[in-house]
């Protein structure tokens, strides 16, 4: 008699047969060694998810009070370590053994293995040397990015002016300058972001780090495999045509300047990268023919990711805290008026020692917001013991960086509280850098456009609030702090309304 099962027996079959396996692998989990660290159950196939909630940070936060602050999560069939103390993250991430990136499918998608981003071995090693080399070179670290910066600058304060005293939206406002700051260093451009018909460049990195977004805010990130069930309704279709169609933009730009390009005189971050792969002749280089030109493109489209809404959600709460907080707005004022002389000048990145009280406010909205909460996910290149605890190799480790941030262990009863005056001395007269202030993550993969970063929020608050009162729609009454959650914490949507300061501190 032959074997055969029916159709509707089969699929029976098969579910007890799927269900098993997921059994045994659950069950091999609690073999685990001892050593591991602990944390919450978590279900087969979807991990934690369910129990991650609409603000998965907050959740993390939860779980370090109840765990330690070494714990264990499942992000889908997963495993991850989540780390929020300040000291033993700084300390892991400086380790080789936790330098590589984790394979979570929907952040691979970016650079691939050619990037920095994801990059890992020797491909990360000499992409992030050389581009950070680069950019230094092109004025990143020295005073050359100013130019640049001020005239976007410029340009904002005339889009105020035309909206002046009429409501207008927090958010979204600063994405044209930060992009064109970006675009600057990689392609000497800038593009007409307050332009009637929105740019293509600004249109296609804003559907990027949206989509992108997206799938965060539909778990996708923390259960992948959610992509092959149902990629339209997840968010991983949309993010890979985003992916896609910015990547052929980059690749159109990099064609163009490969037709212009003069050896002797490499103008940006495209032409200098252009002769280094050139000049390339080993087969092992991350620079060598096809390899060099997917690093190129990887890199470039990394920089905006990485670096466009970042700078620019950073602004956006800016905004919305010194709208609310009126008296942090008028000492802010009182400090830009002293240093510049009233309105006599714009500031100036020159200015910035002599401005503590400037310094202190950008520093506390970068602990306040944490628009970064988890960092950028890690993933551990070898086995390792740490502080007791056995972190395996290709386990991926989380940074908490909103729980540290907000730990009242750290920064005391008020910090929850958006107080500047933490990150200065008692007379008020320096700026104190707390060492667990880690916005920008740390050890070797730490930010690469931190200086960037900081020169831009530096120079577009300065300029802003030396000509301008902000003032919240809803004065007087409490606006909503919390996050609009992605991979990226946002403000809620705010509006705002401008007020041209007429005297000093009005
Ligand atoms: C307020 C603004 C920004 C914040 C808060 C921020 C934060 C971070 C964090 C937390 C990491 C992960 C570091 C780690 O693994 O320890 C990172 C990595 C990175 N950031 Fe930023 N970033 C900002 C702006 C920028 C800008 C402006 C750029 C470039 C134009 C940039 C480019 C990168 C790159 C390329 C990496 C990957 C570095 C690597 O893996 O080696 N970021 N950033």
């Amino acid at each position: 008699m032959d074997f055969i099962i029916p159709y509707s027996q089969f699929s029976v079959v098969s579910i007890i047969l799927l269900a098993t396996v997921v059994l045994i692998l659950y069950a091999n989990r609690a073999k685990r060694d001892t050593r591991y660290p602990p944390g919450p159950r978590s279900l087969p196939v979807i991990g934690n998810l369910l129990q991650m909630g609409t603000k998965p940070y907050l959740t993390l936060q939860k779980w370090a009070s109840q765990y330690g602050s070494i714990f264990s999560i499942k992000m889908g069939s997963d495993d991850a370590i989540v780390i929020s103390d300040h000291k033993l993250v700084k300390e892991l991430f400086s380790l080789s053994a936790a330098c590589g990136k984790a394979q979570n499918p929907v952040f691979t998608v970016i650079g691939g293995k050619y990037g920095i981003v994801n990059g890992e071995g020797n491909v990360w090693d000499s992409q992030r040397r050389f581009t950070t080399r680069k950019l230094k070179d092109l004025g990143l670290t020295n005073s050359s990015i100013e130019v640049p910066l001020l005239e976007e600058a410029k340009s904002l304060l005339n889009w105020f002016e035309r909206r002046i005293k009429e409501p207008i939206m927090g958010c979204n406002i600063f994405n044209g300058v930060v992009v064109n700051a970006i675009w600057n260093i990689v392609s000497g451009q800038r593009c007409e972001w307050d332009a009637e018909e929105e740019p293509e460049l600004l249109k296609q990195s804003n559907a990027v780090v949206r989509t992108l977004n997206k799938t965060v805010m539909s778990g996708l990130v923390f259960a992948p495999s959610l992509r092959h069930l149902a990629p339209g309704l997840f968010g991983w279709t949309d993010w890979i045509n985003s992916y896609s169609n910015f990547e052929k933009l980059m690749d159109a730009e990099i064609e163009k300047h490969s037709a212009k390009l003069d050896p002797n005189n490499p103008m940006d971050l495209i032409d200098h990268y252009l002769l280094e792969n050139m000049s390339t002749t080993d087969p092992s280089s991350s620079f060598y023919k096809e390899d060099g030109e997917r690093s190129l493109r990887a890199v470039i489209v990394e920089l905006f990711i990485a670096g466009s809404e970042t700078v620019s959600n950073t602004l956006s709460y800016a905004m919305l805290y010194l709208s609310h907080f009126r008296d942090v707005q008028t000492r802010m004022q009182q400090q830009i008026d002293d240093v510049t002389g009233g309105d006599s000048r714009l500031p100036s990145l020159s200015d910035r020692p002599l401005m503590p009280y400037v310094e202190a406010v950008i520093l506390e909205t970068l602990r306040y917001s944490s628009i970064l909460p988890l960092g950028s996910p890690r993933r551990m290149v070898e086995d390792l013991v740490f502080h007791g605890y056995l972190f395996p190799k290709g386990v991926t480790v989380i940074a908490s960086l909103y729980a540290i941030h907000h730990d009242p262990n750290i920064w005391g009863n008020d910090a929850e509280i958006f107080r500047p005056e933490r990150f200065l001395n008692e007379n008020k007269t320096k700026v104190i850098r707390h060492e667990a202030l880690i916005p920008f993550g740390a050890g070797k993969r730490q930010c690469l456009g931190e200086p960037l970063a900081r020169d831009t929020l530096f120079i577009v608050l300065t300029s802003l609030f030396q000509k301008f009162n902000v003032i919240s729609e809803l004065d007087g009454t409490t606006p909503d702090f919390t996050s609009a959650t992605g991979i990226l914490n946002g403000p809620k949507p705010f509006r705002i309304i401008m007020k041209r300061r007429t005297a000093k501190c009005t």
